[in-house]
This record gives C-alpha cells, sequence and structure tokens, in this order.
C-alpha cells in the first residue's frame, strides 16, 4: 500500500487587512497593570497625514493605550504594526523606526536654551519650528522660564525634529489656557499634513475634532464607538453624555461597539 504523503506547510501569517497599508495598525490590544487588566481587545490604526484623536472619560485606558502602542508598555496579547511590520518591542528601537512619543507631563531640561532643548532631539530646529512656528521667539530663553504652555510647545517640537512617521501625543493641552490649547492642535495638525500619522488623547474635545480626521472612543478600556469627524460633529452633545463624561462612563459596562451610532 502506498502511504500518503503530508506536506507540511508553515501557516501563513495574518496580516490584518488594514495592518499593511497603514502606519499605524493596532489589533486586539490587551494589557494591564499587574493582574488587573485596562485595555481589552483594542484594534486601532492611523494612515500617514491623519490627525486621529483617542477620547474618552477619566480612567478609560486612553493613556494606556498611548503608552502600549509607544512599546513603553508591554502587551499581555495583541500586535502593533508600524509601516505594515510588526513593530519592535521597545520604546527605544521604535523611536528609533520613526515614532515620537510625547508623554503626559512637560519633559524638557530646564537649565537648558530652548534652542538647546530642540538640538538634544533627533532631527532639525528648522523642521521642528515649522510645525511649532510659536517657539521662534522663545529660543535663547532657558526652558526653566517657559510658561506651562511654552513647555508644551517645546515637547511637541522636540518630538517632531527628526520628522516621524508616527506621532502619539498624550493630553498635550492638559491645564492649558484655550488659545493655547488651539495653537498646540494646530501644530499636531501641521505634523500630519507634513506627512505624520498622529494620534492624540485629548480631554478638549471641541477643539480636537476641529483638526482630527477622525476619533476613537475609549470607555473601560474597549473602543465603544469610532467614526470620521465629520460624521460625529452634529451630535456631539449625544455622544458627550453618552460616552464622555465620567458618570456617563458606562454604568452598565456593555456599549456595543461600533461605528457611529444612527
Ligand atoms: N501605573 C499604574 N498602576 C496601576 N494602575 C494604573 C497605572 N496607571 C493607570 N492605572 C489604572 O489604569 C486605568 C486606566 O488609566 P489611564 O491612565 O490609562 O486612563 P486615562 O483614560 O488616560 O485616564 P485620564 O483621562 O484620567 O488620564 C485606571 O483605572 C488607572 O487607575
Amino acid at each position: 500500500m502506498i502511504g500518503t504523503l503530508t506536506v507540511k506547510r508553515k501557516p501563513a501569517p495574518v496580516v490584518p487587512p488594514d495592518a499593511a497599508d497603514t502606519a499605524l495598525h493596532a489589533q486586539d490590544l490587551c494589557a494591564g497593570y499587574g493582574a488587573v487588566p485596562v485595555l481589552h481587545d483594542v484594534s486601532l490604526s492611523v494612515r500617514a497625514g491623519e490627525v486621529v484623536a483617542v477620547l474618552g472619560p477619566n480612567g478609560a485606558g486612553k493613556s494606556t493605550l498611548l503608552k502600549t502602542l509607544a512599546g513603553a508598555m508591554p502587551l499581555s496579547s495583541g500586535q502593533v504594526w508600524l509601516a505594515g511590520r510588526p513593530a519592535a518591542p521597545s520604546l527605544a528601537a521604535r523611536s528609533r523606526g520613526g515614532l515620537a512619543f510625547v508623554p503626559e507631563g512637560r519633559s524638557v531640561f530646564s537649565s537648558l536654551s530652548t534652542h538647546d532643548n530642540l538640538r538634544l532631539g533627533r532631527g532639525s530646529v528648522e523642521r521642528a519650528l515649522e510645525v511649532v512656528p510659536a517657539l521662534k521667539p522663545l529660543l535663547s530663553r532657558p526652558a526653566g522660564l517657559l510658561s506651562g504652555g511654552e513647555q508644551q510647545y517645546l515637547s511637541l517640537a522636540r518630538a517632531v525634529a527628526g520628522g516621524p512617521a508616527v506621532l502619539l501625543a498624550d493630553e498635550l493641552s492638559l491645564g492649558l489656557a484655550p488659545l493655547i490649547v488651539t495653537s498646540l492642535l494646530q501644530a499636531v495638525r501641521t505634523a500630519a499634513d507634513k506627512g505624520a500619522a498622529v494620534l492624540i488623547v485629548e480631554q478638549h474635545v471641541r477643539q480636537a475634532i476641529k483638526v482630527a480626521d477622525r476619533v476613537y472612543v475609549l470607555s473601560r478600556g474597549r473602543v465603544v464607538l469610532e467614526g470620521a469627524t465629520a460624521d460625529i460633529g452634529d451630535r456631539l452633545e449625544e455622544i458627550e453624555s453618552a460616552y464622555l463624561s465620567t458618570t456617563g462612563e458606562d454604568a452598565s459596562g456593555d456599549h456595543e461597539q461600533g461605528s457611529v451610532p444612527a
């Protein structure tokens, strides 16, 4: 009797459809702190030239999401893809690969001038100033003497000096005056217009949707809504009370995931 020949093939790697042609793609991310899970199967993508805003009430997991995307925090499962390839495991390696991360809080070298702070970043001072022109008159000032808003301009400018392919920014506008918030978000828009894929976490929802192309709303670590800002603008109040106020944060915990509800 002739035996059956079984040819063992390596299974083809499963590449999510969005991963291949987007600058940043995350698939089914789960992460947490110790035994406490925070993110549950979060998937998203950001294309080059887009600003995408992550919105959600306090404690929804927005910062945790950005940290996992940046490689600053491990995943318990899921995969991050950068430019169609599985992302390197660490923040340092992702930075070398063209990802820039502005974490929450201002990190500037207080004793150095604004100009020297910019020179410390990988990249070009000129490029940074094209995106954040508000820093031009402040180049010689020690960073420690800049206002909170100016320090935030500097954090953003350092991140964009290298012309990142992907820019992640967490709560750039926290505690800042409305005019500065507008200016920071405009700089974020400029970074995208120059080709970056930009993902921001932002509490100022109404300001954010003026510059963002799309949003994801996170509640209790899950994406509960996603859509183009053009589609949600008219229904912002309804969406704010359903998803964005802390009291509205899903007491039942069972919002369905989907696109902008009809
Ligand atoms: N270092 C940590 N150790 C343990 N739990 C943490 C840690 N950081 C955040 N958490 C918890 O994880 C959950 C999500 O926090 P996260 O900061 O990601 O939310 P957020 O949406 O960014 O909130 P906010 O808008 O208030 O900044 C919260 O319950 C928070 O208490």
